[in-house]
């Protein structure tokens, strides 16, 4: 049996002992309170808690919307990388979409966690949302997030990770980026189309966005020129601190020549397309002085590609000046060269320039020389490869009974890919369409035959001969006709070429090459 006495003395005892316990605890926090500095004491109790608590084995990462007045680009690169990282179960996300995106985004919402795995490491992502203090409403909210992980990756999350989310948030952005063509006389409604002024332009520069389908897959040239055009656009957006080192500025220069149709301004929008550039096409021949290039020039951004098409016509401008303008007001070529020179050096980073033209030939020495275009491209007439990668584009055939036949005469004839492509765009059948192709090569040759006829010199024997026995019919008739009818049948053959060059190209009229 339990004496009952016994135990309601102890509890007694126990009481009295906790009660003498806690106000000596009062009276020490008191005299501490009172005695020890509170920053001191501050310190104390998180020692003594940092001594109590187990060890935490995670570690949290913020990452701030804001550095100061500036936005944190870890903040930006994370919020464009976690889309690609929200999973079907998650209860709330937002979507949203510039002007200057291609695409619909979606993000997280706040306090939606997200994990990740990189390598071994196992991350969570959270992003938390602290409302404004101020009742006014002046302090906008805070947002953050929240990167927790193991403690004994820290080294590796800091170190690689984040420098990937980085560069893989950029990849990204240029995906998703809308490449805009710039033009001075774009019909530009308001941005929320596409449409608009701006790109550092300050309404000098109409914009539009580039939907050129052309990329360096279905461009149709020879694959060793297509590769190296692409080692040097990759090596030089790589290279911004090779261009400081040696003291250069950051800019590179095409000329891009060949027959029409042969896929030059094809090309600039591959290239645009690669490099997610935006395209100004800068329309020499609407200019009438040195200074309104300049101002023109100095209004195009970053990351662009300035292109100046045609540019033996353009230059035949270069005498053009108005009524009684001092000389140095007129556009000219040495200006357009010398300013080149000084943009290229002074203003702007990852700049490309290209020049396009159909006469080499008749390009002003300055232009070609060393130095000032960094690379020489000649797109030429249809060949085998270029062929095929057409073939492959409009048909998804890679190979034909009829392929043999067309390669044995493409060679030896001068037909350009624009050409080509009107031909196998005339219908889905792959027989149909490559009986037209081999068609238009067979006139093809039989014209270049007949032109190459007429004009192979006779000898003059055999053109005496021929003078005496038409003299002897009818003293001299039949020679004149005969002549006026080489000439003539000359003439059409060479207009037949001219015109059906230009079947299904795009409008030439400003603007409207693209
Ligand atoms: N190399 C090519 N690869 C694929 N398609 C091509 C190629 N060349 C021409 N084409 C086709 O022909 C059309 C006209 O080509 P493009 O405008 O690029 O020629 P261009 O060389 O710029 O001609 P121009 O000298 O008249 O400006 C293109 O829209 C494209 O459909
Ligand atoms: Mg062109």
């Amino acid at each position: 049996m339990y004496d009952i006495s016994k135990v309601q003395n102890t509890a007694s005892t126990l009481f009295s002992a906790y009660a003498s316990l806690a106000a000596s605890m009062m009276l020490v926090r008191t005299m501490a309170n009172d005695l020890i500095p509170k920053s001191l004491l501050t310190y104390i109790q998180s020692a003594i808690s940092y001594l109590f608590t187990p060890l935490s084995t995670q570690l949290t990462i913020i990452v701030d919307e804001q550095c100061g007045m500036t936005r944190n680009q870890v903040y930006e690169a994370a919020e464009i990388y976690l889309r690609t990282k929200i999973g079907p179960n998650a209860d709330k996300v937002r979507a949203h979409k510039t002007p200057k995106q291609k695409n619909i985004n979606v993000s997280i919402e706040k306090d939606e966690e997200i994990t990740d795995v990189y390598g071994v490491v196992q991350m969570k992502w959270r992003l938390v949302s602290v409302e404004p203090q101020d009742r006014h409403g002046y302090t906008p909210e805070k947002r953050f997030f929240e990167l927790s992980f193991n403690k004994k990756f820290k080294e590796s999350v800091l170190n690689e990770y984040l420098p990937f989310v980085l560069t893989k948030a950029k990849e990204i952005q240029d995906n998703d980026r809308a490449v805009k063509l710039y033009t001075r006389d774009c019909p530009c409604g308001s941005d929320d189309d596409g449409y608009g002024y701006g790109g550092g332009g300050g309404g000098v520069w109409g914009s539009i966005n580039l939907d050129h389908p052309a990329t360096f897959d279905t461009l149709a040239m020879e694959p060793e020129m297509k590769k190296m055009i692409i080692e040097d656009l990759d090596r030089f957006v790589k290279r911004r601190d090779f261009y400081k080192k040696v003291g250069k500025a950051w800019k590179r220069g095409y000329l891009l020549y060949g027959p029409p149709g042969t896929g030059k301004s094809s090309l600039i929008a591959a290239m645009a397309n690669y490099l997610k550039f935006d395209i100004y096409d800068l329309e020499l021949t609407s200019l009438y002085s040195n200074s309104e290039l300049r101002r023109i020039l100095i209004s195009t951004s970053n990351r662009s590609i300035i292109v100046i098409e045609d540019i033996d016509c353009s230059v035949e401008m270069h005498d053009r000046n108005l009524g009684h303008q001092p000389s140095d007001t007129k556009i000219t070529l040495s200006g357009l060269l010398n300013f080149i020179d000084g943009l290229w050096s002074n203003c702007g980073d990852e700049r490309i320039i290209v020049f396009t033209t159909n006469h080499k030939e008749k390009l002003d020495p300055a232009l070609l020389r060393p130095g000032r275009m960094d690379m020489h491209i000649h797109m030429s007439y249809c060949t085998n490869q270029s062929f095929k990668i057409l073939a492959f584009n409009y048909l998804g055939v890679s190979d034909h009974r009829l392929f043999g036949e067309i390669e044995g005469l493409i060679k030896n004839v001068e037909v350009t890919p624009a050409e080509v492509a009107e031909e196998l765009m005339r219908s889905e059948d792959a027989e149909v369409v490559l009986e037209g192709v081999l068609n238009l090569l067979k006139r093809k040759a039989d014209e270049a035959n007949e032109i190459k006829e007429e004009k192979s010199p006779s000898t003059p024997e055999d053109d005496e001969k021929e003078e005496i026995e038409d003299k002897k019919v009818d003293g001299g008739e039949i020679q004149e006709a005969k002549r006026l009818r080489t000439e003539v049948l000359v003439h059409t053959l060479r207009n037949q070429r001219r015109g059906r060059m230009r079947i299904g190209r795009p409008n030439r009229g400003r603007g409207g090459r693209w």
